[in-house]
């Protein structure tokens, strides 16, 4: 405790604020900062000095192009608090941009400006106890100590949740049928069978079934009275393959289910001797009802990424070519699935400095062509920029977290 406070204490006496976007000559578009901190931040180690982000006194070598003022509200945060209404911020995008980072960030100052907050992560990885520092799994609401509001946790192994919902299909007639068939020397049969089994589809889930499970879990939570008071929901959700997958789902189970029910027909009238393996109808029935259950829950979860109301997928990316290609894929791929996107986070944005290094200036060169490649996109450029600089130091505990969200969260 004493260790957090004397943390927080740093941490709220650092100021950051950002001046204004640049623009090198000849090139069409180019982001910077100005940051403005205190020599105490200043005096942090790095083990790249030149990253390190310089004290007030802005200094660079491009030409100003006046984008955003320091006072803007980039991010259009005070929309974000605003209202007592639920609502659900997912962020997403490519492995290790810092969705993580930036999912906490937002959690800890919704807390922070009044809001009872769950912060929600289905990666096994478990990368919410790992930014927050403390141990949040368990798969149960952990209450995160340090911000002024109630801000929950909740991690949920995507794996086990998927194991338990085998465990209950089995009970439910999983292997029972096919065990039965087997005995009566009907093993072909028996094969054709094995598609009706949930437990058997489950053993080889389809990518993205995971998450979904998961996050149909966590809808289920969201319905008791006992999460009725919060009133944002902040999702850290898998890596975008698994997302745009995630969303699909609900028409990859309708063909499964159609093909299991199809295939109960054929079976059905095949042959007497089969009917009387349908003595079993109601393990069978109890199955496919559980199967059924699982759509209709990733219907629901489908549904909430779509509710323009409720509901908005913030997209997270860095300046690299590479994740920008991905992020232009990934907003086209939430437009044609009716995903809201409104906002577009890019992180670790190398700070302006007096003397780069030749690895900083031709590393700025880069994050200044892929800036570049985002203002030409008409995926991307549509949406609101959010800028955020790499920091000289790891986005580690509440206090760090409230640090970044003071400067994303605008
Ligand atoms: N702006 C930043 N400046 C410096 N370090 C950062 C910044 N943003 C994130 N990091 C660091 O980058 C690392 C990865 O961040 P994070 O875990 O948030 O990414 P992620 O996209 O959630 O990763 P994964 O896909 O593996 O879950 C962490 O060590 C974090 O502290």
């Amino acid at each position: 405790m004493e260790k957090t406070a004397a943390l927080n204490a740093s941490f709220t006496s650092y100021s950051l604020s950002f001046n204004k976007i640049l623009t090198p000559k000849n090139s069409m578009a180019a982001v910077s900062f100005l940051a403005s901190f205190s020599p105490r931040i200043h005096s942090l180690s790095s083990p790249f000095p030149s990253l390190s982000i310089k004290p007030k006194r802005p200094t660079n070598t491009f030409q100003v192009r006046s984008v955003a003022a320091p006072t803007e509200d980039v991010a259009g945060f005070d929309d974000m608090v605003s209202g007592k209404q639920r609502k659900y911020y997912m962020l997403g995008g490519k492995g290790g941009v810092g969705k993580t980072s930036c999912a906490a960030s937002l959690a800890v100052k919704f807390a922070n400006n009044g809001h009872h907050t769950l912060v929600v992560s289905t990666d096994p990885a478990h990368s919410l106890s790992d930014s927050f520092a403390q141990d949040l799994t368990g798969g149960m609401l952990v209450p995160v100590e340090g911000p002024d509001f109630p801000l929950f946790a909740l991690e949920i192994n995507p794996e086990k949740a998927r194991e338990e919902f085998r465990d209950a299909a089995k009970n439910n007639g999983g292997t029972g049928v096919k065990d039965f068939m087997d005995g009566m020397g009907l093993g072909m049969l028996a094969e054709q069978l094995g598609e009706l089994k949930l437990g058997e589809l489950l053993d080889t889930p389809p990518p993205g079934l995971d998450e979904a499970i998961a996050i149909s879990k966590v809808m289920q939570f969201l319905d008791s009275p006992q999460y009725s008071k919060f009133t944002r929901i902040v999702f850290d959700t898998a890596p975008t393959g698994h997302t745009l997958r995630l969303l699909s789902l609900p028409d990859f189970l309708d063909a499964s289910i159609g093909k299991i029910l199809k295939l109960r027909e054929k079976i059905a009238s095949a042959t007497s001797a089969i009917k009387s393996v349908f003595g079993q109808e109601e393990t069978r029935q109890n199955a496919a009802d559980k199967l059924e259950q699982l759509r209709e829950r990733m219907v629901k979860v489908r549904d909430l990424f779509r509710d323009t109301d409720s509901t908005e997928f913030v997209i997270v990316t860095i300046p690299t070519v590479m994740a920008v290609s991905e992020s232009s894929r990934l907003r086209a791929s939430l437009s044609k699935e009716n995903v809201p996107v409104r906002r577009l986070i890019v992180n670790q944005i190398l700070p302006p400095s007096a003397f780069d290094c030749k690895f900083c200036a031709v590393k700025r060169k880069d994050q200044m062509r892929a800036l570049d490649m985002i203002r030409n996109d008409p995926k991307l450029s549509s949406l609101k920029l959010i800028q955020s600089p790499l920091v000289d130091m790891e986005i580690r505990g509440v206090p760090a977290l409230k640090f970044m969200g003071d400067f994303v969260w605008k």
